[in-house]
């Protein structure tokens, strides 16, 4: 009784504005509780436990944090087996949602409050550790006597906040003593203990949601870099910071000269704000490079080990990739997005049969690629010949598909000639375009593709002729046959069965597209890779593969970086403040490369390649 009258003295004297020897954020926690949550230090309030109900719906609010901390937490407790202590997950507002204790005190800790659904906010609960850790952000020991009321004062608590990887507090983690030594340093390895298992949680959560990006991991020892980092920061594939560890978040900001409070400072920062690197620097710190070497250096000084962890490969959560299903010429057609799967294994059926397919598909979309292909799988001896029926004059293309006897007409070979149609004779006729044939030509198509015979110009009797029809267009024929300028007849001829291409954008294999137009011929940095992965292509297979001819003629060493690349149509050249940053270390050394590449801690040819990417020049 004595000891509570004495609590309550020396919280009214702190809430006068005496002077105490409590720490500065027990201090400030008890005016937190007097002037703002407005409780009263006479009053004695057991602890709060949330019914069923509310807990249910707090549990589920923290369903993903809780399913990824518990590991941490089993094994914090593991560590901490025997010492009696009680370990809590608090989220946001406090609510304990997670609990591992003892279950032979299990009465004593629910009377006490530490137990599942006890709500532990400073409104509430008054000075109590996870209170206190929400209100400011960080880990701290609320012992015994710092409680504000005197219900708790028995209790030592210790919490550290658990920050998500944008940076916004989302949970507490708590370790709790019924009884503990009277000294308060008694808790300072349950301090650094949970500030530990905080820190393999967040790392733990960095990882789990990012596969496809680039991961950058901390330590100050070189030792504990590949197994036990300290910090974890990700970034896209254009170098921009996506999220962070709370250590990470720190170290971010102080090297940007910011507050980690501040994570929006952060945020889509391009990493070359923060060190002196970029994206395409990364690859020289994966774990390929001996720990030593791997040193970086903030842009306040602070020199740091890293590891730099490679985007795993893009696979949609949906469904696994399918796995490669064709072989020989179809396998050229893509691998690993299903929708060329699917149709590699329709084209595969289909491609030995003598029926006519009319493949669509946007522009440069590699319908006559298809075509190709299929002819090729069709086990067909004859020719694939190729007409492209806009891009012949509508007066000529009667003549050079059917062909014409001698002296035909006025001007005709006296020999006569022989039409595509017949040179196709046991291949393949490719018809592109197939939607710009003039309508007078259309039947007689049609009476080549129904009877399989074909009459040359000025002839007398037509000809047997056994090819395959393969048509192609990026227009609407239905719409076409609608207004009248396709012959209904001839459009179900001809698409007796149809395939669709799809367009470059939504191709799951664009790094296979990548690779089998670079052909071996260079490689692409990451940041090009990102660019170009980040654009429309609006042409398709052709634009890219014209953009990668363009990079593979101007890039130097084998490597395709972002300034090779022509821009996208409509863009400028992209910029941020990594050629900005690069400039001024030139400049400061006199546009010495040498000089420079020491001030930035990196090799020669390290500044060398960023100065051609950034398109930086010396002086
Ligand atoms: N699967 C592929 N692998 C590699 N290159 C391809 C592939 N498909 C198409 N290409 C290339 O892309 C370019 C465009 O292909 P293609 O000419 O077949 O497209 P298209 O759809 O017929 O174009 P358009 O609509 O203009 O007639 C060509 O250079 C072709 O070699």
């Amino acid at each position: 009784m004595a000891a509570a009258m004495e609590h309550i003295r020396e919280v009214e004297n702190v809430a006068l504005g005496r002077a105490s020897k409590r720490d500065p954020w027990v201090v400030q926690s008890w005016l937190r509780c007097i002037n703002e949550h407005r409780l009263d230090p006479t009053r004695a309030c057991e602890a709060f436990i949330l019914s069923e109900t509310e807990l249910r719906f707090h549990r589920q609010q923290s369903e993903e944090l809780i399913s990824i901390a518990r590991s941490g937490l089993e094994g914090l407790y593991t560590q901490m087996a025997g010492q009696n202590y009680v370990l809590l997950l608090g989220d946001s507002a406090g609510v304990a949602v997670e609990f591992l204790g003892d279950p032979n005190f299990d009465h004593r800790l629910r009377k006490a409050g530490l137990y599942l659904g006890a709500e532990w906010s400073e409104p509430r609960a008054g000075t109590c550790a996870i209170g206190a850790c929400i209100a400011t952000g960080e880990a701290l020991t609320i012992h015994q006597t710092d409680h504000f009321d005197v219900t708790h004062t028995p209790l030592s608590c210790t919490a550290a906040p658990i920050y998500d990887t944008r940076g916004e507090f989302a949970a507490v983690l708590d370790i709790s003593l019924l009884s503990s030594p009277i000294a308060k340093a008694s808790q300072n390895l349950a301090l650094h203990m949970v500030a530990a298992t905080v820190r393999r949680i967040e790392l733990a959560n960095l990882m789990a949601q990012t596969r496809h990006e680039w991961v950058l991991r901390f330590s100050r020892s070189p030792d504990f870099l590949d197994v036990d980092p300290e910090a974890g920061v990700s970034l896209d594939g254009s170098g921009r910071v996506i999220g962070m560890t709370h250590r990470g978040a720190q170290i971010l900001a102080r090297a940007a000269g910011v507050s980690w409070r501040r994570p929006e400072l952060l945020i889509g920062q391009p990493l070359g704000r923060f060190f002196e690197l970029g994206v395409d620097d990364l690859g020289e710190l994966t774990r390929q490079r001996p720990t030593h070497d791997r040193t970086v250096v903030a842009r306040d000084g602070n020199r740091l080990f890293a590891h730099a962890i490679e985007p795993q490969l893009r696979r949609t959560r949906r469904a696994p990739a399918p796995a490669p299903v064709a072989r020989g010429a179809l396998a050229r057609l893509g691998a690993g997005d299903r929708q060329i799967a699917a149709l590699q294994a329709k084209a595969a059926k289909l491609a030995p049969t003598a029926l006519p397919i009319l493949i669509q598909g946007e522009t440069g979309t590699g319908k006559e690629f298809l075509a190709r292909a299929l002819h090729e799988a069709s086990g067909r001896r004859g020719p694939f010949v190729a007409i492209n029926c806009a891009a012949i004059p509508e007066a000529l293309i009667e003549a050079e598909l059917f062909g014409h006897a001698p002296g035909a007409f006025t001007g005709a070979a006296p020999g006569g000639r022989k039409g595509l149609v017949e040179e196709a004779a046991g291949g393949t006729l490719f018809l592109d375009e197939i939607g710009d044939m003039p309508l007078a030509l259309q039947a007689r198509l049609l009476r080549v593709l129904a009877e399989g015979e074909v009459t040359p110009i000025g002839a007398l009797r037509p000809r047997r002729v056994d090819l395959r029809v393969i048509s192609a267009t990026h227009r609407d024929l239905p719409a076409q046959v609608r207004a009248g300028t396709l012959r209904e007849d001839l459009y179900y001829r001809l698409s007796a069965a149809t395939f669709v291409l799809p367009p470059l954008r939504e191709r799951e294999d664009f790094d296979w597209l990548t690779q089998r137009l670079l052909d071996g011929r260079a490689r692409l940095s990451p940041s090009a890779s990102a660019s170009l992965r980040a654009r429309d292509w609006l042409g398709n297979l052709r634009e890219l593969g014209n953009a990668l001819a363009v990079a593979v003629a101007l890039c130097e060493g084998g490597v395709i970086e972002r300034a090779d690349l022509p821009p996208e149509p409509g863009q400028t050249p992209a910029f941020d403040g990594e050629a900005e940053a690069l400039r001024a270390v030139l400049a400061r050394c006199g546009g010495n490369v040498s000089e420079a590449a020491r001030q930035m801690h990196v090799d020669r040819t390290t500044v060398h390649r960023r100065m051609r990417r950034l398109g930086v020049a010396a002086h």
